[in-house]
C-alpha cells in the first residue's frame, strides 16, 4: 500500500531517536586520520557545527551493541569530555558523530610542542587537572574508560584538553586489541589486576591516568621506552614503576606514585585526585 493511505501514528516524529543524526545534515570534509574503527573525517553538521565523523569499517565493531550504548553516551556531558552528538545508524557504514577538537591527539600535541611545553610546569599540570575533571565526571557516572592514555585525549583551542573514546574498547572486535595477550592491548597503561584478570574499574582507569600524567610530564615519551610487553608485565607485577620525569616536581611524582599502588583500593579516586592536583597547583604555580 502506498504510504499516503497508511494512517500516520500519533507518535510519528516523537519516536525519532534524538541520538540519530540524518546523513543529509552532515557535510563530510578532510580526513583526520584513522583509528580502531577505520577512517575519521572532519564534518559540518547542520551547516555550522564542527564535527569529527568516524566511519565504521565493516567487521571492526559490534555495531548493534554500540548503537544501544550510544543512547547512554550522548547523555554524558562535561567540558572535559569529547561530546558524542549522535550516530547515523540507518545505513552502512554507520557513522559516529562527535565534537571536533582542532589540535588532534594530546600525544601528538605534546610531541609537536615539546620545546615550548617542557619548562611550563603550570601548563602541563593544568592539562593533568583537565583530564582528572573529565575522568571524575565519568567515575561519578560509574563509567569506565578502559583505554585512558594521551593518544585517547584531544586538544582544542586555548589549550583545552578533553578525554575521548571512553567506553569504546568494549565494542572493538579485534581480539589483538581486546585480549591482554594481544599485540594491540595497551599493556603499558594496565595495572596488575587487568594484566592478570582483565578486571577493569575506575581504579584501573586511575592507574592509566598515572601513566598519562607521566606522558604529559615527559612531553609524549613512550612509557618504559623500548621494553617488550612481556618485560613490562614482569616489572609491573614486581612493583617496579616508572621513574620521575626530569622536569617533574616531587609533589607531582608523589601523586603519580599513588595512582600506581599495587592494590586498586589503595589508589585514590578521581574525585580525590582532582582535589590533590588543585592543591599542588596552588603551591607550585
Ligand atoms: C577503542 N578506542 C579506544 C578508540 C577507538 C577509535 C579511536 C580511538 C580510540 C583514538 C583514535 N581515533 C581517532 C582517529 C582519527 C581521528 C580522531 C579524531 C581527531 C580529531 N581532531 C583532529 C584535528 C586535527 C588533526 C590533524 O591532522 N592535525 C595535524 C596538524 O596539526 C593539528 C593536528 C587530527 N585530528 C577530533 O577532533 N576527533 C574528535 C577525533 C580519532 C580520535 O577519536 C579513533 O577513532
Amino acid at each position: 500500500s502506498s504510504p499516503c493511505d497508511r494512517p500516520v501514528p500519533p507518535t510519528a516524529g516523537l519516536s525519532h531517536d534524538k541520538w540519530e543524526i540524518h546523513p543529509m545534515e552532515l557535510m563530510l570534509m578532510e580526513e583526520l586520520g584513522s583509528g580502531q574503527f577505520g577512517v575519521v573525517r572532519r564534518g559540518k553538521w547542520r551547516g555550522s557545527i564542527d564535527t569529527a565523523v568516524k566511519m565504521m569499517k565493516e567487521g571492526t565493531m559490534s555495531e548493534d551493541d554500540f548503537i544501544e550504548e550510544a543512547k547512554v553516551m550522548t547523555k554524558l556531558q562535561h567540558p572535559n569530555l569529547v561530546q558524542l552528538y549522535g550516530v547515523c545508524s540507518k545505513h552502512r557504514p554507520i557513522y559516529i558523530v562527535t565534537e571536533y577538537m582542532k589540535h588532534g591527539s594530546l600525544l601528538n600535541y605534546l610531541r609537536r610542542h615539546e620545546n615550548t611545553l617542557i619548562g611550563n610546569m603550570g601548563l602541563l599540570l593544568d592539562m593533568c587537572i583537565q583530564v582528572s575533571k573529565g575522568m571524575a565526571y565519568l567515575e561519578r557516572h560509574n563509567y569506565i574508560h578502559r583505554d585512558l592514555a594521551a593518544r585517547n585525549c584531544l586538544v582544542g583551542s586555548e589549550n583545552v584538553v578533553k578525554v575521548a573514546d571512553f567506553g569504546l574498547a568494549r565494542y572493538v572486535l579485534d581480539d589483538q586489541y581486546t585480549s591482554s595477550g594481544g599485540t594491540k592491548f595497551p599493556i603499558k597503561w594496565a595495572p596488575p589486576e587487568v594484566l592478570n584478570y582483565t578486571r577493569f574499574s575506575s581504579k584501573s582507569d586511575v592507574w592509566a591516568y598515572g601513566v598519562l600524567m607521566w606522558e604529559i610530564f615527559t612531553c609524549g615519551k613512550m612509557p618504559y621506552g623500548r621494553l617488550k610487553n612481556t618485560e613490562v608485565v614482569e616489572r609491573v607485577q614486581r612493583g617496579i614503576i616508572l621513574e620521575k620525569p626530569k622536569s617533574c616536581a616531587k609533589e607531582i611524582y608523589d601523586v603519580m606514585k599513588k595512582c600506581w599502588s599495587h592494590g586498586p583500593e589503595e589508589r585514590p579516586s578521581f574525585r580525590v585526585l582532582k582535589e590533590q592536583l588543585a592543591l599542588v597547583a596552588q603551591t607550585l604555580t
